[in-house]
């Protein structure tokens, strides 16, 4: 079964607001596409209706493979070291965080309890849960957010890789990102002001 995620004229409203409206995309395997827009335009809000988390206000969603969420909730048990933190999600895929664990460059942290990371290693920690879980589809809000630049550079290598394996990625990020024929897809064309039904 090849992955896919579509989507047709979504429109999203948060309170009285419509953020957005006609938004479609079609992404098949290997795509690579970057959500871009000024704060508060819903690019968050765009993922999370992808994500089956969000109602969208009109529009339809097509999914087709599991799919995997990074947001800022990195969705790791704070009180626990983090091998541990990182094991449990693994033992409930089936599969090992050691590979992932040094793939982000966490050796050495494994038995410091995930509240005491620092930002940017808990962003690290998060995407070693993304790639351990073996998910066609990844959803990325923000993944750069307190990376240095290595990190930045491992990230999107991480993602290009995803992609060049038959992956798809959809990322909400302020900034460019070096994956091999990204596409872009603008939330600013579609902002409007007051929603006045
Ligand atoms: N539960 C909610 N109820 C009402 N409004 C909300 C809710 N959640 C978010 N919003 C509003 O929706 C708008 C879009 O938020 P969203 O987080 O999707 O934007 P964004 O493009 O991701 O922003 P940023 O670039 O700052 O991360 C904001 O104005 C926000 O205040």
């Amino acid at each position: 079964m090849q992955a896919h995620l579509a989507a047709t004229d979504l429109a999203c409203r948060r309170g009285e607001r419509v953020l957005f409206r006609g938004v479609s995309l079609d992404l098949h395997p290997g795509a690579a596409c970057r959500i871009a827009g000024p704060n508060g335009i819903g690019k968050t809000s765009l993922i999370r209706i992808l994500a089956g988390l969000l109602r969208p206000f009109a529009g339809t969603v097509e999914r087709r493979g599991m799919v995997a969420l990074l947001d800022e909730r990195h969705a790791l048990d704070s009180q626990r070291p983090l091998g541990q933190a990182l094991a449990f999600w693994a033992q409930l895929d089936r599969t090992s965080a050691d590979e992932h664990i040094r793939r982000l460059g966490l050796r050495g942290l494994e038995d410091v309890p995930v509240r005491y990371l620092s930002t940017g290693q808990k962003k690290r920690a998060a995407l070693a849960r993304l790639t351990a879980q073996a998910a066609p589809i990844w959803l990325l809000d923000e993944p750069l957010n307190g990376l240095d630049s290595q990190g930045v550079a491992l990230c999107e290598a991480l993602v290009a890789d995803h992609c060049a394996t038959g992956g798809i990625a959809l990322v909400a990020s302020h900034q460019d990102m070096a994956i091999p024929a990204m596409t872009t897809l603008p939330l600013t064309d579609f902002a409007l002001a007051e929603f006045s039904a």
